[in-house]
């Protein structure tokens, strides 16, 4: 049995004072979820959000971060730093990384073999953009991610990747994938990770969806049988609205 796991993605909004504030709000209203609750910060925000929600079940994570130890990387963050501070999840390979700037999975590899090392788990976003999805390419699209991301990972450490199957048509647009869309894309997800690491990491792996996901749309895609979460850009902003997707819309 998978253990839900709803993760929060604040992108570039609040400064820290206003971060704690949501996060004070946030953590009496989520308390006995049944889902692992996660808030993805800007790194300023971390040190500040891992002190304030130490003790609850409110984990911190960060949403990048290098995959060098150290050295000359003007404005980069490396994982040891963020091992320090006591944060637990890293957002890898979201398609605005890809996309803005320039990630490729040569990096997004590195990068998931480095948090291991340094005990984060990581969340590594996939999908599809609308031309591809158009042209009947999903599935091709997603695999080419997936094989080229996981190399070289052992099972025990491909068990634990959080998956996130974000269609990049249906982030921040409004535009939800119906959710069956979402079971189905990342149903294949999961028998891709079959065909590398064998059914019992298949089975293991949780994946969530991500795109428009909304406290009106969590309940239908927590019944789906291959959804296992969601990662919520815009609607995790407000402790409210973020509660009730942890909640599955109550
Ligand atoms: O990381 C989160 C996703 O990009 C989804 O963002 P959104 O919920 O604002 O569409």
């Amino acid at each position: 049995m998978r253990k839900p796991i709803i993760a929060g993605n604040w992108k570039m909004h609040y400064t820290v004072e206003e971060a704690v504030k949501v996060a004070k709000e946030l953590k009496g209203l989520v308390k006995g979820a049944s889902a692992d609750v996660v808030i993805c910060a800007p790194f300023i925000q971390l040190p500040a959000l891992v002190a304030e929600l130490k003790g609850s079940n409110v984990k911190v994570g960060a949403q990048n971060m290098h995959f060098e130890e150290k050295g000359a990387y003007t404005g980069e963050i490396s994982p040891g730093m963020l091992e320090a501070l006591g944060v637990d999840y890293v957002v890898i390979g979201h398609s605005e990384r890809r996309q803005y700037f320039n990630e490729t999975d040569g990096d997004i590899n590195k990068k998931l073999k480095k948090a291991f090392k340094h005990s984060l788990t990581p969340i590594l976003c996939v999908g599809e953009s609308l031309e591809q999805r158009e042209a009947g390419t999903t599935e091709e699209v997603i695999r080419a991610q997936v094989v080229k991301d996981l190399e070289g990972l052992s099972a025990d450490e491909a068990k634990e990747v959080v998956i996130a199957y974000e269609p990049i048509w249906a982030i921040g647009t409004g535009k939800t994938a119906t959710s069956e869309q979402a079971n189905e894309t990342i149903a294949a997800i999961r028998k891709m990770v079959a065909d590398i690491f064998g059914a019992e990491v298949a089975d293991a792996v949780r994946i969530q969806y991500g795109g428009s996901v909304k406290p009106s749309t969590i309940k239908e895609q927590m019944a789906m049988s291959d959804i296992d979460g969601a990662l919520v850009g815009g609607a995790s902003l407000l402790a409210d609205d973020f509660a009730k997707i942890v909640n599955f819309g109550v």
